[in-house]
């Protein structure tokens, strides 16, 4: 991670040069899939400093910027055996830029429709062979931090990306990672908190252990034991000294996941440690010091949560050190070869980290809403990778799973309203019943919706808004 971010020009002091200058919005062409070669990864090169762009078939992914005559050339190399060697041009005009085909073998396309010359509008995607790219007409980026990038498959990890704004966000939360400052992560459903959370620690330098809380799954009979630990004999089952989760992250992060969920008297109780950074376990006579570092997280709206009295302010404020907002997958598609190749690589599924897919199924991956975001593209790669009875994953084997807020609506995703009686039964109490059907029907959404008498989508939308894993409970 350090290493990358170091290769985008950010040192501690050009960091600084960086923040006095303005953040411009500025063009970009992305290599965002190699469809036959995933694991080739991405990149991006700034268009700003050009006027024309040359792409053609070479051994490997290359760019190098020329000057010719005045003019200024990038020359871009893509190792594709259906690219010819003079594929394409962009050519720079006014403040936009025009596609040109240079007479290719196999003709491109730009948004599946096959073309001679175009201009391009924002968020076009390009095909030229097996590479999908795409063109952003301004995107916000520092100089230093929107340079050209190649992030071939060994860079790539949990916090790559080449979004040059997501990149900057990402740095600068790796630098607050080392400060004791408590973090919280807003964002979509499987955006990736957890595993962000799990980076702010690993990049912290602290020596004790991430200590995860599920704060929707707190007990308030037990919270008190859960969260700050009992001594022998303090109740009745109090069989030995349990630290709980506060003194276990004590030296290390405390992570406090779905902390929209918190109920309100784990808030008081939670706030009183932040406060003071000492805990009294149950039944224990002196309060014990701890030294935490605190990272939060949720998909739920915390201002508005605040404003309508259903979280503590001042919690907030306490958990509010640094917000990261982590972006929806819909809006860094740019990502999408990248986040693949990784998907693949970490697959179970024996081979999978050695599997294309075919231009059909590169071009459905980025069309998708992914209202689920990176944890439905790892599913839906998951189950590819075990259909797939080749080198390549075809359109057929991509599954469609999430039912999401931006998919086309299908007959069955026409649902009426909740109706009144529904929106009054305690959240608590609804997804604590989901989750009982959901045992008792091995996951299986029909079986719950039967025994509910609600459609299958109404079920999935409460999964979706309590953040439940279906398929934890599926055998
Ligand atoms: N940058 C990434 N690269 C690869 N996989 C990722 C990345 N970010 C997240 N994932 C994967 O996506 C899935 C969801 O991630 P995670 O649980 O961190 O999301 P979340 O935002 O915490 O979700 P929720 O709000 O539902 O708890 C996990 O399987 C995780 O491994």
């Amino acid at each position: 991670m350090t290493r990358k971010l170091i290769s985008l020009g950010t040192t501690q002091n050009a960091v600084r040069e960086e923040r006095r200058e303005q953040a411009l919005a500025r063009p970009f062409l992305f290599v965002v899939l190699h469809c036959d070669q995933p694991a080739l990864g991405g990149a991006r090169y700034c268009l700003s400093e050009l006027d024309v762009v040359d792409i053609g078939r070479g051994p490997e992914r290359v760019a190098s910027r020329v000057r010719e005559g005045g003019a200024r050339r990038l020359d871009l190399r893509l190792p594709d055996g259906a690219i010819s060697k003079a594929h394409a041009r962009l050519v720079r005009s006014g403040e936009g830029w025009v596609f040109e085909d240079m007479g290719s073998r196999n003709g491109s396309h730009v948004n599946d429709k096959r073309v001679t010359k175009a201009a391009l509008r924002d968020g076009d995607f390009i095909e030229l062979g097996h590479v999908i790219l795409r063109y952003r007409a301004g995107l916000l980026s520092s100089p230093a931090a929107g340079a050209d990038l190649d992030l071939p498959p060994s860079e790539v990890g949990d916090l790559s990306t080449l979004v040059p704004s997501l990149a900057e966000n990402l740095y600068a939360l790796t630098r607050i990672a080392r400060a004791h400052i408590p973090v919280l992560l807003l964002g979509e459903s499987g955006t990736g908190k957890e595993v962000l959370a799990r980076n702010v620690h690993a990049h912290s330098g602290r020596a004790g252990p991430l200590v995860a809380v599920n704060c929707g799954a707190l007990t308030a009979s037990l919270l008190e034991s859960q969260l700050f630990g009992h001594v022998k004999g303090a109740f009745t089952g109090a069989v030995r000294d349990e630290p709980g989760y506060v003194r276990r992250a004590d030296g290390g992060t405390l992570f406090l996941d779905e902390v929209g969920d918190l109920p309100l008297p784990a808030q008081a109780a939670l706030l009183r440690v932040l406060e003071e950074n000492e805990v009294a376990p149950v039944g224990g006579t002196n309060p014990i010091k701890v030294d935490l570092r605190v990272v939060a997280a949720t998909h739920k709206p915390l201002d508005k949560m605040a404003l309508r009295g259903e979280l503590r302010v001042d919690l907030l404020a306490r958990l509010s050190g640094h917000r990261h907002t982590l972006t929806p997958l819909r809006e860094r598609l740019e990502d999408m070869g990248i986040l693949v190749r990784d998907l693949l690589r970490r697959s179970k599924v024996p081979g999978a980290s050695e599997l294309g897919f075919t231009i059909q199924a590169g071009k459905w991956l980025l069309s998708q809403p992914w209202s689920l975001n990176i944890r439905e593209l790892s599913q839906v790669l998951g189950v590819a990778a075990v259909l797939a009875d080749g080198p390549l994953i075809e359109r057929a084997h991509l599954v469609e799973r999430s039912l999401g807020p931006l998919a086309p609506p299908s007959e069955e995703s026409v649902v009426a309203p909740e109706p009144e009686e529904e929106r009054e039964t305690a959240p608590d109490a609804l997804r604590g019943r989901i989750v009982a059907l959901l045992e008792k029907h091995r996951g299986n959404v029909s079986g719950v919706a039967r025994d509910m008498g609600k459609s299958r989508v109404q079920i999935h939308r409460w999964i979706q808004r309590f953040s439940i894993d279906a398929d934890a409970y599926r055998l």
